[in-house]
């Protein structure tokens, strides 16, 4: 029988790994969702076929592995609501939650417990999600083998040893996909402008991602060498490049991760502090 799994929270989070594990192959009547209303979990169960509860606590009754998936702002509320029962069923816990650490969510559902911290991304959805995974000391490594299987159901699993470089996750790949989508909005415009229907310059600049992440992943060369082979000396990319070098993209991005990396910090401070 497989894993029996319940995700606390239905939302954007849950519901890209809910479909990613599904068209993995993942039997739908192995997983529950929940969210306090009835509304939103119905055209979820229409989509996934899954089991969907509007009763946190009924819904880990039966379930292996639990994986919290409400905003980090709800997060003491909703651990606390379900302590008694976690502690008496004692299932895997992953928490997706940016920035909360182990510790501080093991207090909030009454003590030590086998927990797993997931900065998962929302490609998942796709099967092509990324996700950083850290274990607690009470994590078995048949646990931490499941976690593995759930997540790698939804795209690459990446395993750190330091708690706190979740953190450092959640700026290159957890938050990731929307310095990408920024790009395709910024790629789009600047098409239009030099012409384009807005339509061809957002395939375009889509697929030329794709593409290029595929190479690059595909390829033994490092980007640095994929991106001199693009490069005609005097030619038109060498142009485009040195423009955004001289506009210091790469301070940018770094600027970017830092603030993103900081925030995770400033959240799990005001959170755990309530
Ligand atoms: N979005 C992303 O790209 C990523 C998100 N995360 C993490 O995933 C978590 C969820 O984020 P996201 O999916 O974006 O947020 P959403 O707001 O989309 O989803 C949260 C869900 O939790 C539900 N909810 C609220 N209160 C409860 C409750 N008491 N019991 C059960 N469910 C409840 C909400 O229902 P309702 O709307 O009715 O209140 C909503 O469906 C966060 O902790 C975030 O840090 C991690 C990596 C990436
Ligand atoms: O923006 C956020 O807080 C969440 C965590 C990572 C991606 N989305």
């Amino acid at each position: 029988m497989s894993t029996r799994v319940t995700f606390i929270g239905a939302g954007n989070m849950a519901s890209a790994i809910i479909g990613g594990m599904i068209d993995s192959g993942y039997s739908p009547s192995a997983i529950t969702a929940t969210s306090p209303s009835d509304a939103f979990l119905a055209p979820v169960n229409e989509r996934y076929g899954i089991h969907t509860n509007t009763d946190n606590v009924a819904a880990v009754t039966q379930a292996d592995v639990v994986v919290l998936a409400v905003k980090p702002q709800m997060m003491k509320e909703v651990c606390e609501g379900l302590a008694s029962v976690i502690q008496r069923r004692r299932p895997l816990i992953i928490s997706v939650a940016a920035g909360l650490d182990a510790a501080t969510l093991e207090g909030w559902l009454g003590g030590e417990l086998a927990m797993v911290r997931c900065m998962p991304n929302t490609p998942a959805l796709v099967g092509a999600g990324a996700s950083g995974l850290f274990a607690n000391a009470s994590v078995s490594d048949e646990q931490r083998q499941l976690a593995t299987e759930l997540m790698e159901a939804v795209g690459l699993v990446e395993w750190v040893e330091e708690e706190a470089l979740l953190d450092a996750v959640t700026a290159v790949s957890g938050s990731g996909p929307a310095y990408f989508f920024l790009m395709f909005e910024a790629m789009e415009e600047a098409g239009v402008k030099l012409g384009l229907p807005a339509e061809t310059a957002r395939r375009l600049a889509m697929q030329t991602a794709f593409g290029a992440a595929k190479m690059a992943m595909a390829s033994d060369k490092t980007p640095a060498e994929l991106k001199q082979n693009v490069m005609s000396p005097g030619g038109t990319t060498e142009r485009a490049v040195e423009h955004l070098e001289s506009a210091d993209l790469r301070r940018i991005l770094a600027e970017a991760m830092d603030a993103c990396a900081a925030r995770a910090r400033e959240m799990a401070t005001e959170l755990s502090n309530r």
